[in-house]
């Protein structure tokens, strides 16, 4: 594992990474494929076919919530490039990553996760208006929605990615900051994540209200949930995993939310560290005059937000806390799964659009040295 702040961290372990993510590859590729499948025939189900569509409907009631979430979506676009073109985007953020490696703890990737969430986190479920937010519209491109606080440094991510936009100007911006979001934990050695393409610009008068991301400062469960599970549609289980794994990574910055420090050791490797730290770190108030966060009492080098206190301090999402601290392959297992939905929160893919899992860099053997 690397050291924080270890800018040679990437290359010092690209060995033992390549043996790891291959593996990770193969097991997280079946997952991924049945979760692909799930969300697949999830949004393009067809109505009065009899039995299998029942179980498919009932199923899809669990994982999508009641009928006003069909309400609320967007439909893709059925005009869309061939897989092939789509792994060329993603080499070439893939490899935009490797070179870039002087961000931060040494990747953008992080970076690139936190504003392909930001842009499905705007979503509400119960906004029947243009103002749905969620990854579809790509208004993160304008200044207004830009300005809302609790978007604060994500310009970098979208300045890093401008080229890739220049290269490949049929990408739309939702689609090129989701799949930014699917390169930063594929090559961060995280699970194979499902995505489609077909999401479409939208105008001005799409940008969602501000206040929809969540608060880090709050202090409740009741919160946590008004947040994913009342406008977003996350059970607990998923928002712990979404949690967890996604603050495995990358690193809070005084300049943009005002807290400070990463949460694991090693920010640049999708984890489950973070439910690990959660349950087993000594956790003490950070001393200083910025805002109110925890730090390990032994290095006082890893961090927690109030709001990640929550799934240890309450009971209901404690017990999934503790599950995914003993069973690391369950929690990126189930990131793979929840991200993806995540990520498409709000949009219907027609049938013609199949899911697509991308092969990482190493896997193709495509080396930048
Ligand atoms: C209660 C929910 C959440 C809250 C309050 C929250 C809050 C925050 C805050 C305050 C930061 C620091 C930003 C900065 O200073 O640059 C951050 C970073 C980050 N968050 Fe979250 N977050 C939440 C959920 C999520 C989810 C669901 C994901 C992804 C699945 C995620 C992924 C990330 C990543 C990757 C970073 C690091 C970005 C970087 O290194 O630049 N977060 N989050």
């Amino acid at each position: 594992m690397s050291s924080i702040a270890n800018p040679f961290f990437r290359t010092a372990s690209r060995t033992f990474v390549y043996s790891k993510a291959s593996f990770r590859g193969l097991a997280y590729g079946s997952v991924a494929l049945a979760a692909a499948a799930a969300v697949y025939y999830g949004n393009n189900k067809q109505p009065g076919k009899g039995p299998s569509n029942f179980g498919t409907k009932a199923f899809l009631g669990g994982l999508f919530g009641t009928a006003e979430y069909e309400k609320n979506t967007r439909e893709a676009s059925v005009d869309v490039k061939p897989f092939e073109d789509y792994q060329k985007v993603y080499n070439d953020i893939a490899l935009r990553i490797r070179e870039h490696d002087e961000w931060d703890d040494g990747s953008y990737a992080p970076i690139l996760v936190r504003l392909a969430w930001h842009n499905s986190g705007s979503y509400d479920q119960h906004d029947h208006s243009a103002t749905k937010g969620g990854t579809y519209a790509g208004t993160m491109r304008f200044e207004k929605e830009q300005k809302d606080p609790e978007n604060a440094g994500l310009t970098a991510a979208m300045k890093f990615l401008a080229p890739i936009k220049e290269k490949y100007p049929f990408l739309s911006e939702g689609d090129l900051w989701t799949l930014g979001g699917v390169v930063g934990i594929q090559e961060m050695e995280g699970p194979k994540i499902a995505w489609r393409p077909g999401r479409e610009d939208q105008g001005e008068e799409a940008i969602p209200p501000y206040h929809r991301l969540p608060d880090a400062a709050q202090t409740t469960g009741d919160y946590v949930r008004s947040v994913f599970h009342e406008r977003l549609g996350f059970s607990d289980k998923e928002m712990v995993c979404l949690i967890g794994v996604g603050h495995a990574i990358g690193r809070c910055h005084t300049y943009s939310s005002g807290f400070d420090g990463p949460w694991t050791f090693s920010p640049t490797t999708v984890t489950n560290d973070f439910f690990e730290n959660l349950l087993e770190e000594d956790w003490e108030f950070k001393k200083w005059n910025g805002k109110k966060q925890y730090v390990d009492a032994k290095t006082k080098s890893i961090m927690m937000l109030p709001t990640d206190m929550v799934l240890k301090t309450d009971p209901k999402f404690r017990k999934y806390v503790e599950e995914y601290a003993k069973d690391s392959d369950k929690a990126l297992k189930d990131f793979s799964v929840v991200f993806s939905k995540l990520l498409e929160r709000g949009v219907k893919f027609p049938s013609s659009t199949k899911p697509m899992l991308f092969q990482t860099l190493d896997e193709q053997g495509i080396d930048d040295e």
